[in-house]
Parts: structure tokens; C-alpha cells; sequence
């Protein structure tokens, strides 16, 4: 039985009526083929790229496996469509945080439309697309003190300005309310989540330098996925003590292109910027601690 992700946090979800992915209980994460040009795309990439031996498998373990295509039957009641079988990447957390996070400072590429060109760039100059190289798309906390998910709204996050982004870091990692009138965020799991050497940012630098060389896709409009599961982090100190499990994951490739021998400078730069703004949050975290707060 299928059924509407519990964790989905951005993107087109299958609630009302509306086309949108679909989970198993098996751990398959089901997205349907757009019915343009992009789930075609979409699907193709991931046959390429699950069989691209040039691609090393370390890099590899930062997308979702593909199980290739199944005709199931769509959340919109239109009967039975081409669905993209994606390993679910969060089927394993009990209570995962998810931040998922636009890469790039431009979201349009050459030959679009007028009408999409200007529909993306009109995004990208509201959003910190243009400003930071990247964009927060949306994000589910849990919210250690009500004990319960917080989720704030996708207008609320797409106008975020580059302080906002910053605030978004920082609440993801923190055990004190998100609500913004009650307290500052805490960064109290940042070391644990952000991170050590399987942590959020040694994944991080790993996929930079995977960037600094390919030339075989560029991955316009992609996202960033971050993971941790939060059940770790309430038993922490106890014997029972575990890691938060934090995870990357590259999500969205509808609009992934050949790269034609070229660097893919926009999502290598956005990149870039996203390393510093989590290695910011890292250092102010360790002088806290090294200052005794
Ligand atoms: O429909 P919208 O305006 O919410 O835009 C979708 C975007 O939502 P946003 O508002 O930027 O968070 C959405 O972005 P997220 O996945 O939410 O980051 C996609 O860009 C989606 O396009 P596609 O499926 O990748 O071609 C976008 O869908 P299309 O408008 O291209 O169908
Ligand atoms: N393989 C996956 N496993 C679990 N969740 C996923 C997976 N792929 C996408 N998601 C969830 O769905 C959201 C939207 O995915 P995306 O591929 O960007 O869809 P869209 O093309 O509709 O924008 C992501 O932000 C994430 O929450």
C-alpha cells in the first residue's frame, strides 16, 4: 500500500488531489514522471548515472538508489502513471530533521524559455539564490521542547534573506524552540550533526572535490538533503547513546544536463558557499565552548 510521505519538505507533495511522490513501507520512495519533459529527463539521468562507471562510488552513496520505473497508481486519482522507484533516504530515522536546500545561484540554464527564464530568475532574485548561491526550499525540525515536528510555512522560507538562511542553519541544529519570539537557537548538536569525520560537513567538502573535477553533469535546480535523526539525540549521554546518523543526499535531477567537458561552476559555487555558512556555525559553536557558555 502506498502511501504520502511523512517527511517530504519541498517540492510538488501529493496531498489535495495533486500529483506528488508516494513511500512503501519497504523503504521506495515513488515520484512520478512529470508529464513535460522533466520526468523524462529526470528518469534518464538516473539510468545514466546509476550506470556511469565513471563516477566513483563513494559519490555514488550521495544519491538515491534507483530501482529503475513501475506504473502505480497516481495520488491524483488519474489512474496508473510511470513512477521513478527511489530508495526512500529517510525510512530509517524514527525522527529525522530534513533541510532541503537549492543549489546554485541561478536555477534557469541556457536554452530555456522566456517564460521559464523569467519565472526562475524572478525566484532566484527573491530567494538568496542570486545572494548566496543557494536557497532553504523548506525544513522539518523536531522540536525538542514540545516534543513534536516544527515546520514553518514555504512562503515563510522562501523569503528568507541571507540572515534567514543563516537562522535556518542554526535552528536545525539546536535542541531549544524554533519559535523565533522564544529564544535564540542553541546550536546545541552542531558538532554532532554538523560535524566529526562522518558528519554534515565532512560529506559536504567529500562532494566539493567530486565537483572541482566532473565535467560529465551539470545538476541545475538539484537540491541538497540533510538528514539526523533526532531519537539519538534524546538519549544522549545514556547508555544507549547513538550517532545522529547525519546524512547527505543530492534530490530533484528533472533539469540535469550534459556537462560537455565543462565544470559545473554553478552548483560548485553554490556549493562553496553553503560549506562556509555551515563552517561558520561550527567555529562560533567551538569558541562558545572553548569561552566556557
Ligand atoms: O510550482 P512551484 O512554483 O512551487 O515551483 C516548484 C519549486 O518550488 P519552489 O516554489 O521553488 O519551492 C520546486 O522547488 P523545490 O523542489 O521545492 O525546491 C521545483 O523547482 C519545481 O520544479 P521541478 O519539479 O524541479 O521542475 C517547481 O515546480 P514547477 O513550477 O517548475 O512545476
Ligand atoms: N529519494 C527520496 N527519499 C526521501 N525523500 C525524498 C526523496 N526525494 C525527494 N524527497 C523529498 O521530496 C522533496 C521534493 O523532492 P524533489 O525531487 O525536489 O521533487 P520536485 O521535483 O517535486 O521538486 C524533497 O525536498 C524531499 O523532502
Amino acid at each position: 500500500m502506498l502511501k504520502v510521505p511523512e517527511h517530504q519538505v519541498a517540492g510538488h507533495i501529493a496531498i489535495d488531489g495533486k500529483l506528488g511522490p508516494l513511500v512503501d513501507d519497504q523503504g521506495r520512495f515513488f515520484k512520478p514522471l512529470q508529464d513535460d519533459a522533466r520526468g523524462e529527463n529526470e528518469a534518464k539521468f538516473y539510468e545514466s548515472f546509476s550506470a556511469n562507471k565513471n563516477v566513483p562510488d563513494h559519490i555514488h552513496r550521495y544519491f538515491p538508489v534507483y530501482h529503475g520505473t513501475q506504473l502505480v497508481e497516481a495520488s491524483d486519482g488519474s489512474g496508473k502513471l510511470p513512477h521513478m522507484v527511489l530508495e526512500d533516504v529517510v525510512s530509517e530515522y524514527s525522527n529525522p530533521s530534513i533541510m532541503d536546500v537549492k543549489i546554485g545561484s541561478r536555477t534557469w540554464y541556457p536554452d530555456v524559455s522566456e517564460e521559464y527564464f523569467k519565472k526562475c530568475i524572478k525566484k532566484d532574485r527573491e530567494t538568496t539564490t542570486v545572494s548566496l548561491g543557494f536557497r532553504v526550499s523548506g525544513f522539518k525540525i523536531f522540536d525538542h521542547q514540545e516534543s513534536s515536528f516544527w515546520r514553518p510555512e514555504k512562503k515563510v522560507v522562501l523569503g528568507y534573506k541571507v540572515d534567514g538562511a543563516r537562522l535556518a542553519l542554526k535552528k536545525f541544529v539546536s535542541s531549544n524552540s524554533p519559535v523565533e519570539s522564544k529564544s535564540m537557537p542553541n546550536c546545541a548538536f552542531a558538532s554532532e550533526v554538523y560535524g566529526g569525520p562522518n558528519g554534515i560537513l565532512a560529506q559536504l567538502l567529500e562532494l566539493k572535490a567530486w565537483f572541482e573535477t566532473q565535467t560529465i553533469y551539470h545538476f541545475n535546480s538539484c537540491s541538497i538533503l540533510m538528514v539526523y535523526e533526532n531519537d539519538s539525540m534524546l538519549m544522549k549521554g545514556g547508555d544507549d547513546a547513538q550517532m545522529p546518523r547525519a546524512q547527505v543526499k543530492l534530490v530533484d535531477f528533472a533539469h540535469v544536463l550534459d556537462g560537455n567537458g565543462v565544470i559545473d561552476h554553478n552548483f560548485l559555487g553554490g556549493v562553496c558557499s553553503f560549506i562556509k555558512f555551515i563552517q561558520d556555525i561550527l567555529e562560533t559553536d567551538t569558541s562558545q565552548l572553548e569561552n566556557g557558555h
